[in-house]
């Protein structure tokens, strides 16, 4: 297919404090299975085969390891552990990685109904263009907050921005080194403050973040739904 290594970062090092769950939310079950290993075999899934690299609290590895026997669960992956902020479990995957033509997908480990076309498509982009972010047009109407008034602007120029973020590894070599800031809330925005231009592709209406309990509902609503794949 191409020179390129794979890789896909998949982070579950948060503790899900929105989700208010005694089970961290990346643990609990979806059709029956971890949504952790629903994200994993999405990945598993694609054709560009990366090498899965799984992001976990030390704390939680032990939880891990006991699921991955209970539920017979194969695909091979590498764990690392996680840090204190999304941006540290990020840069902790990113450090075994050393090899510069690699191509590397970073995915939130609780983004379980992403579909595989979506996977493909961030890869082929990112090949050509050097990085490929999954997003979608809002379908609301917009306003934005300006000091104590609110403004509309055009819905047709705001993205809600996805997970995988699919970027070439030197991109993410230099944002990397840059200093953990509270505005970077995922690895577009890294990237672009280390000077690099940031791409879109198509992200999936389903592939929304379980963050609070009803997400839950929706997501298994979804997956027993006759048409999902
Ligand atoms: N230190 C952290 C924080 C978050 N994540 C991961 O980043 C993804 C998106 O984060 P979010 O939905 O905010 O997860 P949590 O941080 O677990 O949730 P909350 O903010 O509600 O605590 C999740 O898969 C989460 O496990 C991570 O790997 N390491
Ligand atoms: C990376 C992300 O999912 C893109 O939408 C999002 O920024 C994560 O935010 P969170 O505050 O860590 O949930």
């Amino acid at each position: 297919m191409s020179k390129n290594q794979f890789y896909a970062i998949i982070v579950a090092g948060g503790s899900g404090k929105r989700m208010n769950s005694q089970t961290p939310k990346q643990f609990l079950l979806l059709k029956g299975k971890p949504i952790l290993m629903l994200s994993i075999e999405k990945f598993y899934q694609s054709k560009y085969q990366p090498k899965i690299i799984v992001v976990l609290a030390e704390q939680e590895q032990q939880t891990w390891h006991k699921l991955v026997q209970e539920y017979h669960f194969n695909i091979p992956h590498e764990v690392v552990s996680g840090g204190t902020e999304r941006f540290h479990s990020v840069k902790n995957a990113l450090s075994p990685i050393a090899d510069k033509q690699s191509i590397i997908a970073i995915h939130d480990a609780v983004r379980p109904l992403v579909s595989i076309q979506t996977i493909d498509n961030c890869y082929e982009k990112a090949i050509s263009t050097g990085n490929a972010i999954a997003a979608t047009l809002s379908k609301d109407s917009v306003r934005v907050q300006e000091g104590n008034k609110n403004k509309a602007i055009a819905r047709n120029q705001v993205y809600l921005v996805q997970t995988p973020q699919t970027f070439q590894y030197p991109q993410l070599e230099k944002a990397y080194q840059q200093d953990f800031e509270s505005f970077f809330t995922d690895d577009a925005s890294l990237v672009e403050k280390a000077g690099y231009t940031i791409n879109l592709c198509n992200g999936d209406e389903f592939n929304f973040k379980i963050t609070f309990p009803e997400d839950i509902t929706l997501a298994e609503a979804i997956l027993n739904k006759p048409a999902y794949e």
